[in-house]
């Protein structure tokens, strides 16, 4: 499990008048559970966009355990962040023309990691998230199974943090309660950190902390004392 430690950082966009994120200091323990909240622009993409590597900080350091990723040559740093950071998107990011396996270990052959140990673990993610056909089409399936592909992608490499944007925004309450649980099962079985930013409330008050983001800053950081679950 990895931990957050974020200094000084500085994110800004051509024809922005402030920072699209000013974030002076973030500490995020190993293994808990934060959710990013925040009103819409408020800089939550854009932090989940540095913190994986996606978008280079204009200035600041990023430290995954004792690794700044900050310091690393862009080759590295998707390297380490491929194999270190689990990523869940609204979105999913899925292949079609691919079966639900083939897309679990699409990065995973990409990277050049793949081994027999790999392919049985990606057959098991698939059975813990509850897909039982391994081979169907990824365009054949529902919203709700298609994040639950992209849930046993993100695990694949037993990362040691799982950062998922808005995994429950294009789901109906059922299938978003589903991938809420299998999230927090899931990170809690291999201990990994994770953050989740989203604006869903139900899934808010499952994690152990919140951190709020106003026009690029964080305004608001605590516990969540009335955990559901
Ligand atoms: N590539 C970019 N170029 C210019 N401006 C950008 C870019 N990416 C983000 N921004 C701006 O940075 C600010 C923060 O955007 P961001 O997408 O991080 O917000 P968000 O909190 O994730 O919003 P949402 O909840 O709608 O996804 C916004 O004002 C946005 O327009």
């Amino acid at each position: 499990m990895l931990g957050l430690q974020l200094a000084g950082v500085d994110v800004s966009f051509p024809g922005l008048a402030a920072p699209a994120l000013a974030i002076d200091s973030l500490d995020v323990a190993a293994g808990s559970r934060v959710a990013l909240t925040g009103a819409s622009g408020s800089g939550k993409s854009t932090l989940i966009s540095i913190l994986t590597g996606l978008e280079r900080v204009g200035q600041g350091r990023i430290l995954w355990g004792d690794v700044d990723i900050c310091a690393l040559s862009e080759g590295r740093r998707d390297r380490w962040c491929g194999a270190n950071i689990g990523l869940v998107l609204q979105d999913f990011h899925l292949f079609p023309g691919l079966s639900a396996l083939d897309n679990v270990l699409l990065p995973t052959r990409l990277s050049g990691a793949m081994s027999r140990d790999v392919g049985a673990r990606a057959e098991h993610l698939l059975l813990r998230v509850g897909l039982t056909r391994p081979t169907q089409m990824i365009e054949t399936m529902s919203r709700g199974e298609m994040q639950r592909v992209a849930i046993a992608r993100a695990l694949l490499r037993k990362p040691g943090v799982v950062i998922a944007d808005e995994p429950t925004a294009s789901l109906d309450s059922d299938a978003g309660e589903t991938v809420g649980d299998l999230l927090l099962e899931l990170s809690r079985e291999s201990g990994c950190t994770l953050i989740v930013a989203t604006h869903d409330l139900a899934l808010t008050r499952r994690m152990d902390r919140r951190i709020r983001l106003a026009a690029g800053r964080i305004v608001e950081d605590g516990l969540i004392e009335e955990r559901a679950a």
